[in-house]
């Protein structure tokens, strides 16, 4: 049975810092059990904080990153490098480092298409999807088609909105392991999304969020409130979800 934990940390600083360290150490703990160790990253504004604090972090010398995918949950659709990919945030963030000085081969990291014409791109957002699937089916084992998380973390948006699954959008009941998404309420409007099947299929889910204005969507997720309305609360994990928080965005649960 899945199990459910909100933590509450009084600012977004201390909730990066304490989700960086809950990172480190889930990804220490399961590699005293298991390799490798598949962790999914997250955009948005308390996800790229996080990567910095694990960046930051003595940790993240304990760890053997030789063993270490790093996925994402959602991209925006754009060309490579461009400033508001989630990939790029991530690899300014932390990932650069990681392979410099930290033992990460570039090869672990598994980024989803860029826009472009050149190797390795994708012309639309339903190719990046396609090629996504496919490269995320090449770690799945038995029957699935996608490696079994051992993290997905997930950022919310002000609407509700996770990974790039939107409010009243059809993206929110697709079918397979990655969607493409078109006419984002969020720009950019093209991007290429876990459909929640695939969340569902990891491990653990954990949703950071910071804020006021995420307060009302972090409360009505919290008490069950209807998909189309609110889509954080189909990101459920497969043994546990975890809701790490700032006191802002948790100031509206009773
Ligand atoms: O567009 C996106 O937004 C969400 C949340 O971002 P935030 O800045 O409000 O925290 C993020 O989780 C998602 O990955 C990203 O593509």
């Amino acid at each position: 049975m899945s199990t459910r934990l909100v933590v509450v940390h009084p600012d977004p600083t201390v909730l990066a810092e304490a989700a960086a360290a809950r990172l480190l150490t889930r990804i220490l703990d399961v590699q005293s059990v298991r390799s490798p160790v598949h962790v999914v990253l997250t955009g948005g504004t308390v996800g790229i904080k996080t990567l910095a604090a694990v960046a930051g972090s003595p940790l993240r010398a304990a760890v053997d990153w030789s063993v270490v995918h790093l996925w994402w949950g959602d991209e925006r659709f754009l060309p490579a490098g461009d400033a508001d990919r989630n990939e790029t945030q991530a690899r300014d963030a932390l990932l650069e480092d990681l392979v410099a000085s930290s033992g990460l081969p570039a090869g672990n990291i598994h980024a989803v298409p860029a826009r472009g014409d050149g190797p390795g791109e994708a012309a639309t957002a339903e190719d990046a999807a396609t090629a996504y699937a496919a490269e995320l089916a090449g770690y799945a084992a038995g029957d699935a088609t996608t490696p079994s998380f051992d993290v997905l973390l997930l950022g919310m948006g002000p609407d509700g909105h996770v990974a790039s699954l939107f409010p009243e959008h059809p993206a929110l009941g697709a079918a397979g392991a990655v969607v493409p998404v078109h006419d984002s309420p969020k720009p950019p409007p093209d991007r290429v999304s876990l459909t929640f099947a695939t969340i569902g299929h990891a491990r653990e889910v954990w949703v950071v969020a910071a804020g006021s204005e995420k307060a009302a969507q972090a409360a009505a997720a919290l008490a069950d409130g209807p998909v189309t309305q609110v889509p954080a609360v189909r990101a459920v994990g497969h043994d546990r979800t975890l809701w790490l928080l700032d006191a802002a965005a948790a100031a509206g649960r009773d």
